[in-house]
């Protein structure tokens, strides 16, 4: 329903407007009228960006008891869509931000406090209305200056507002944002992920000789066939076994000889102990291909190095998304705007690192993460200019890493034989100095992992990543001078890398992610 001019608020049937209330808000707000759109809250002083001047607490209706009341009543210009459907009232100035096309105010649901926190996204200067953004579809005529610019065709975000229910049952399923309802198995169209994935490869690339990526491992030869089964089952219980390797045939039989995979030496430096009583010769290092082929020619290039996993993809095809995951990774993107305020709170720069428990059980069990991982950037803190929020992140967990031994009782460690160099190796160096029980390849760092980090990761730190083997990042804000993943270079697309990981960037809005209110210096690298 179009408002009136003049009117006090929408829904009210009263002809004059009554004055405006003081309200006693230490974070520079207050409310008076606006032009066209009744009551709106203002700043009653400069507010910085980035700022909280708002936490409504919200009052919760029933979907049945809102269809068959509320809506009929002046609450249906101040509610919106809440989970599972019911419709929420923000209590305080919440129900008095006015809405802009423009909005120099975010907000998010915090479904735990049932409550919503409003944050400045730029300065605010004196006097200046504070709005919010209400979405595609409004239920009113906005302000002069206000219309929309977003043509008929643009599909409501369904969340990015304060959705209005709407007469059809469609948005009373609790669909706050569409992509959370339903079954959390179903894969998700490519298109309609939160997040934008960035190809690095080309698939015509696998079929070069020179674009297979190799690593050096190491693999011992098997004289006797019965003894293949008994190593097999030892080298699932030695700690020498990873992930990383999943692409590749264990064994390889070149005439009679059969030869056994055992592990990376980027995980394992020194000739790791075979069972003694096999009477084995020693292991030795080759090289094999880095991942699985995707075309019959890759699968000849790759497999002329080492037995190579065929796993075809349609053309230029990615790791599909099922809901469930999309709902995680919402979950760790929300967690990452949270703490971007808690780092700028501390005094920190607003920039945060984040790895969640892994979604799935198998991930869990390879990588054995089972606690989520943050990390501050702490370059003003430290006055250190390293301390980036990846790279304390990648730090972080390499300590853990060091640090836990809990994995390691239950398995017996090989001891390194009896020919090792005088010198300690690396790996002993690194026990001697950390106290740590053991390394293996299962704890190498970030391997299988994502990583969620507010800003594009600097060309430094995308370096750093690309060490640590992580899986993929997801990022929010973009960096175009400053970003390594996509800004102003792309690190894991260049050539003779040795690892590539994947990454995407979070659609600015997309699940109530206000990405353009973590806006920081754009020469800032993160
Ligand atoms: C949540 S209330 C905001 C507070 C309201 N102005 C008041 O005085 O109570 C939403 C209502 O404010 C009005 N409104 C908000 N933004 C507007 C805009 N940009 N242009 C015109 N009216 C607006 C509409 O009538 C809408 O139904």
């Amino acid at each position: 329903m179009p408002s009136r001019e003049g009117s006090p608020a929408a829904g009210s049937s009263r002809l004059t407007t009554p004055k405006a209330p003081q309200h006693l808000n230490s974070t520079g707000c207050y409310i008076s009228y606006s032009e066209g759109k009744g009551r709106g809250v203002f700043a009653s002083r400069e507010i910085p960006a980035h700022t909280p001047v708002e936490i409504s607490p919200v009052l919760l209706f029933e979907k049945e008891e809102y269809q068959e009341h509320g809506r009929h009543t002046v609450l249906d210009h101040y509610t919106f869509v809440w989970r599972d459907g019911r419709m929420a009232l923000a209590l305080g100035l919440g129900s008095l931000f006015n809405h802009s096309r423009d909005p120099n105010i975010s907000y998010i649901l915090d479904h735990d406090t049932e409550s919503i926190r409003y944050t400045t996204t730029r300065t605010i200067h004196t006097g200046e209305e504070m709005c919010i953004f209400y979405g595609h579809k409004l239920w009113f005529e906005p302000a002069e200056g206000e219309g929309s610019n977003i043509g008929v065709d643009d599909p409501d975000d369904g969340w990015g507002g304060l959705s209005r229910l709407q007469d059809d049952t469609t948005l009373s399923q609790g669909q706050d944002w569409p992509l959370l309802e339903g079954d959390p198995e179903e894969i998700i169209a490519d298109e309609q992920l939160p997040f934008t994935r960035i190809k690095l490869i080309d698939d015509e690339e696998e079929d070069l000789l020179e674009a297979v990526r190799l690593e050096r491992v190491w693999v011992v030869d098997i004289p006797e066939q019965r003894h293949i089964t008994t190593m097999l089952k030892w080298l699932k219980q030695s700690g020498l076994d990873t992930p990383t390797l999943s692409h590749l045939k264990r064994i390889r039989k070149l005439g009679t000889t059969s030869t056994l995979l055992l592990t990376p030496v980027s995980a394992w430096p020194t000739a790791p102990a075979l069972p003694e009583d096999l009477h084995l010769p020693e292991p030795y290092v080759v090289d094999v291909p880095r991942s699985a082929a995707l075309t019959q020619i890759s699968l000849k290039l790759k497999s002329n190095f080492w037995p190579t996993i065929y796993a075809p993809r349609k053309k230029g095809e990615l790791e599909p998304w099922s809901r469930g995951k999309v709902r995680w990774a919402w979950e760790a993107a929300k967690t990452v705007v949270r703490e971007v305020q808690n780092a700028k709170d501390a005094g920190e720069l607003p920039i945060v690192a984040y790895v969640p428990v892994p979604y799935d059980e198998e991930t869990k069990q390879a990588t054995q993460i089972t606690q989520p991982f943050i990390s501050y950037d702490t370059r003003q803190s430290l006055s250190h200019p390293l301390r980036h929020a990846a790279l304390n992140l990648v730090r972080r967990i390499a300590d853990h890493r060091a640090s836990s031994n809990t994995a390691s009782e239950a398995i017996p460690v090989p001891t390194p034989p009896v020919d090792v160099p005088a010198a300690p190796s690396p790996v002993e160096t690194l026990k001697a100095n950390s106290g740590a029980s053991r390394q293996n390849g299962s704890h190498y760092l970030l391997t299988g992992l994502t990583l969620f980090v507010s800003h594009e990761p600097c060309i430094m730190c995308s370096m750093a990543l690309l060490h640590s083997r992580v899986k993929e990042i997801i990022y929010l804000v973009p960096m175009e001078k400053t970003g390594g993943c996509g800004g102003v270079a792309c690190v894991p697309k260049l050539e003779g890398v040795n690892h590539r990981y994947g990454i995407s960037r979070w659609k600015p809005r997309e699940g109530g992610i206000m990405v353009d209110s973590l806006q920081i210096d754009a020469a800032t690298d993160a």
